[in-house]
């Protein structure tokens, strides 16, 4: 046995050093793109998410296995971020604590090359890209079991940030706790929103267990890291920044429950030919005005993918509506689209145009 698995290691030593040199070519092609846009007054504009999102596509159209398309796409996520870095690292503003989904969906778009700032309010994310101290930020902006994160939404009315990108991210809840059985555990901290999510496995499995509602996954993870007799329920990020083992895995009671992120910045993407545009806009408060207000789409043969009503703070209209749709502001029939929602909304503002999530 010995000898053959010495063969294959072999084998693997030779590939390595070929992927390592071929590695460093790449990175060192990132570098002179680096240089041609500082050439052309493009410094500031190293991240490029429409080419980023047309990498990853190509790489899983080429992937024959049998390694998974996730697996490819996180090991090339992982590569642009460090080509990336090398021109200039990004600074990218989530919603901490460290250990939290926020900072998972952080990761899974920019890689671990990216200096993450965890901030401690979705206002704060905003901020700190708006005045320049973070490049980027990550913000949630809808859970398929929870519904919108409003917070997200009215602050985009009032910003002058765009949306350049967008992060889908599976939820898997893990019950994590030193305690090796689950009738050790007299106590269960988490965020009030996890501990809704696995509502009925607690129920179930732990029926007549306190649960103690927390300010993050993470703080119930440090929690849990220190009192004995307690779990926490959080995910995979906090398990591991607490080094709290995980006792029952995805514990979730929905088991697609995913939610969706929003990546900010002062740009907006060019196009990919798969790409969405986000929009808010405000119909007069008669009857009719709604569906009169959202025909241009359906004209143009332009698909919604969303529709969000949100009140307007300001009194002067009563609802204020955010809509996605597919396609980019530079395709001719959004084009056409948008330019016929401008003449009939009493107000429209376009988010921004950006690549439809990579998985
Ligand atoms: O193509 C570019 O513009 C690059 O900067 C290179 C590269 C890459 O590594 O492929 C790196 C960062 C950008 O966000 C996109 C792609």
């Amino acid at each position: 046995m010995l000898q053959e698995l010495g063969v294959v290691r072999e084998q693997i030593d030779t590939i390595d050093a070929q992927m390592l040199a071929l590695l460093n070519e790449r990175a060192k092609c990132a570098q002179h793109v680096g240089e041609i846009k500082a050439k052309y007054g493009e410094a500031g504009h190293v991240y490029r998410p429409e080419r980023e999102a047309q990498v990853l596509r190509r790489i899983q159209d080429l992937n024959a296995g049998p390694l998974p398309n996730e697996s490819v796409t996180f090991f090339f996520r992982e590569v642009m971020s460090a080509c990336l870095s090398l021109e200039n690292p990004l600074g990218v503003a989530f919603l901490g604590p460290l250990g939290t989904f926020s900072e998972s969906a952080a990761v899974k778009h920019f890689g671990h090359a990216a200096r993450l700032a965890p901030q401690s309010t979705i206002d704060d994310v905003f901020r700190e890209v708006e005045s320049g101290h973070a490049q980027y930020g990550v913000a949630p902006v809808e859970n398929s079991t929870e519904g919108a994160v409003g917070r997200t939404l009215d602050l985009l009315l009032g910003s002058s940030l765009q949306i350049c990108g967008e992060v889908v991210l599976r939820i898997h809840q893990h019950l994590m706790t030193r305690e090796s059985e689950l009738g050790h555990i007299r106590k269960v901290y988490s965020h009030a929103q996890s501990l809704a999510q696995c509502h009925e496995w607690l129920n179930r499995s732990l029926p007549g267990v306190p649960r103690i509602s927390v300010g993050s996954n993470a703080e119930a993870a440090r929690l849990a890291s220190l009192e004995p007799g307690t779990a926490a329920i959080a995910g995979e990020a906090a398990s591991e920044r607490y080094g709290l083992p995980r006792l029952v895995e995805s514990i979730e009671d929905e088991p697609n429950n995913t939610t969706r992120f929003l990546v900010l910045g002062r740009h907006d993407a060019g196009r990919t030919g798969s790409d969405k545009t986000s929009l808010i806009m405000s119909a007069s408060n008669r009857p009719g005005a709604v569906h009169e207000l959202l025909a241009p789409l359906a004209d143009a043969g332009v698909s919604m993918n969303r529709l969000e009503s949100r009140p307007a703070r300001a009194a002067l209209w009563e609802y204020v509506f955010y809509v996605d749709i597919e396609g980019h502001r530079d395709d001719p029939a959004v084009k056409t689209a948008l330019d016929a929602l401008a003449s009939r909304a009493a107000y429209l503002k376009i988010l921004g145009s950006y690549p439809q999530a990579v998985y």
